[in-house]
């Protein structure tokens, strides 16, 4: 049913010109413990409706196509991947969630994504048709780190296919992509499931594409929607002639010990 949904909605954006479609975490099923009942092993397409649907709805709007995260299953173990479509429909990577959201806000929101999930242990910068991007889902948001380590290799945009949460979502959805944007003057876009009625994990909602100077260029409400812009690389060189963080950083100074803020 989503799958259906999903590849409507893609056809959709593409109609409406866009080049770039990214789709939020884990669009293939509810967000609860139970993931694995809706997992696939990408090396079998029979088994794999979700990851085959993308693969040929980038290929037949010929369109790049981050495609949210999907659980997916590799022997007996589960990752939450999100899997990158070139326009010829073939797999350009796959990022395996590298942050996992353990979170305990007593009386508020308790989730343990890993007791369903394992880690990836690996960064995701793609080449695509529409420029170097750099790719983290969700939680991975949180560290700057990450972001800004794609930013040093050449990414003009990030994209984070997410699914925040009430919680957490008035104080830190907004923030944490103006402030990715801001720290390494790059683009940086974010999806997220429409807000639901039902299920435990509410969805936040609100899609948006930042610009490098941290500035909102769209964003959506927390219903369904389909959010079209335009981005504009020659913003970031702009920007980083005004304000030349680069070459203002001082890495001479700074020097990282092992921090356990909550040791
Ligand atoms: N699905 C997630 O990773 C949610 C992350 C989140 O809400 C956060 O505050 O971080």
């Amino acid at each position: 049913m989503n799958i259906a949904r999903v590849r409507e909605l893609i056809q959709d954006a593409a109609l409406k010109g866009a080049k770039l479609v990214v789709l939020p975490e884990m669009w293939n099923c509810p967000y609860s413990d139970d993931f694995s009942k809706f997992s696939e092993d990408f090396i079998d397409e029979k088994a794999s409706p979700s990851f085959t649907m993308l693969s040929e709805v980038a290929l037949s709007q010929g369109i790049t196509v981050v495609g949210g995260s999907i659980p997916e299953r590799c022997g007996d173990k589960l990752y939450n991947t999100c899997c990158i479509f070139g326009s010829d429909g073939k797999l350009i990577a796959k990022h395996r969630k590298l942050h996992l959201f353990d979170v305990d806000i007593p009386g508020d929101l308790y989730f343990k994504e890993s007791d369903s999930y394992m880690p990836g242990d690996e960064t995701t910068i793609v080449d695509t048709d529409v420029g170097r991007i750099g790719i983290g889902t969700c939680h991975d948001m949180c560290f700057p780190e990450l972001a800004m380590l794609y930013g040093s290799r050449g990414a003009r945009l990030i994209c984070y296919p997410s699914a925040f949460n009430m919680s957490t979502g008035e104080a830190l959805w907004e923030l944490l992509q103006r402030a990715r944007a801001v720290d390494n003057q790059l683009f940086v876009a974010t999806c997220s499931p429409a807000r639901n009625s039902s299920g435990s994990y509410m969805f936040w909602g609100h899609s948006t594409l930042v610009g490098p100077f941290g500035e909102i260029i769209a964003t959506a409400g927390s219903e369904e929607s389909i959010v079209i812009a335009e981005i504009d690389y020659s913003m970031i060189h702009l920007r980083r002639q005004s304000l030349p963080l680069a070459t203002q950083r001082r890495d001479d100074v700074y020097q990282f010990v092992d921090l356990k803020l909550n040791a």
